[in-house]
């Protein structure tokens, strides 16, 4: 899609870049040229993916749950020792539980509001302002998902990405001075490593409540994602931009 140089001399930071969208999205930015550190939870999957992403360029991982602050803090701390400086941060990390809302208890409400919204926020303050502040320069990707018309069966989750996506606009403003840009990336239902954790009666016909009929891949996501990320994208900021075949508008995808 790019020329193969485009993110030449970058450096980027993939949070949940060890498995799917996450992982096809640190691939694209090394196949363009970027630098890329993977960070999640799990070592063990970090250094799989590293070795395999190694392929296509250089490739760090630091182990880091974004829930923990002093987690994030050694992140910076690994971004600095290792480039001194960053260019693009995907925040790609996060993930829930289906459940209707009424059975979702406390500490299950807790987990994906801590996961998706301050967790998200943790990193994108302490990352900013080691860098992108300091720089006067950044760019910042919030992967979120679709919550056009609420999400109905994730109602935690539907709540902690809509606190993104008006962070999303309130950080492209008050960090414009910098010249830091703010997007989201709002993916419908997307064939990942995370989709298996979801039961089969669950995914069975979603894709014929989508207009497109069909589901979306890592790759859309990550082709989305480095454009936002890219020059030609330059006069975007404070967006969110949905990538789901068409299935905010149309169907349904939870039987009252
Ligand atoms: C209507 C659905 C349509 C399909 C659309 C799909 C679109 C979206 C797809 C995706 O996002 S795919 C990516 C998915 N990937 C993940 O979700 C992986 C990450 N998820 C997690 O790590 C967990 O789900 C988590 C809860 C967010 C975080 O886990 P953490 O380790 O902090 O918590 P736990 O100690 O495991 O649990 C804490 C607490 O949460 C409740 N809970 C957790 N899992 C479930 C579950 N499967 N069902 C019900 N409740 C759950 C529970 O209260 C846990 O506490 P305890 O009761 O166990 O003490
Ligand atoms: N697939 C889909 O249909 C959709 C996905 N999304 C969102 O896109 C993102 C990527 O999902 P996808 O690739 O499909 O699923 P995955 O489960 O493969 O990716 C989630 C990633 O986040 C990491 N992660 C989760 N919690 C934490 C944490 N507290 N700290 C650090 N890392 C964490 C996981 O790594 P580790 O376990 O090592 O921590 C994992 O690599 C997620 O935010 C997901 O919710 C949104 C809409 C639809």
């Amino acid at each position: 899609m790019f020329q193969k140089d485009i993110f030449k001399g970058q450096k980027v930071v993939v949070t949940g870049g060890g498995s799917g969208i996450g992982y096809t999205t640190a691939k694209h930015f090394l196949q363009y040229g970027a630098e890329v550190l993977i960070a999640s939870r799990k070592e063990e999957k970090l250094i799989k993916a590293q070795t395999e992403l190694q392929e296509f360029g250089v490739c760090e991982y630091q182990v880091c749950d974004i829930r923990e602050v002093e987690s994030v803090e050694l992140l910076a701390e690994k971004v600095k020792s290792l480039w001194g400086s960053l260019d693009i941060l995907i925040n790609n990390a996060g993930g829930q539980f289906p459940s209707r809302a009424e059975d979702i208890k406390i500490k299950g409400w807790n987990a994906v509001i801590n996961n998706n919204l301050n967790g998200t926020w943790y990193v994108s303050q302490i990352l900013a302002k080691a860098f992108f502040i300091p720089q006067k320069s950044g760019n910042i990707i919030n992967i979120i998902a679709n919550v056009f018309r609420g999400f109905p069966g994730m109602a935690h989750t539907g709540a902690a990405r809509a606190g993104v996506d008006n962070l999303t606009k309130s950080l492209a403003v008050e960090w414009s001075p910098y010249q830091i840009r703010v997007n989201a990336v709002a993916p419908g239902i997307i064939k990942s490593t995370g989709l298996e954790q979801y039961p089969d009666e669950i995914l069975k016909g979603l894709s014929d409540q989508i207009p497109l009929k069909t589901l979306g891949s890592t790759e859309d996501v990550a082709n989305l994602t480095t454009f936002l990320a890219s020059p030609m994208a330059k006069f975007i900021t404070g967006e969110t931009v949905y990538l789901d075949g068409g299935q905010r508008l149309w169907g349904d995808v939870f039987k009252v």
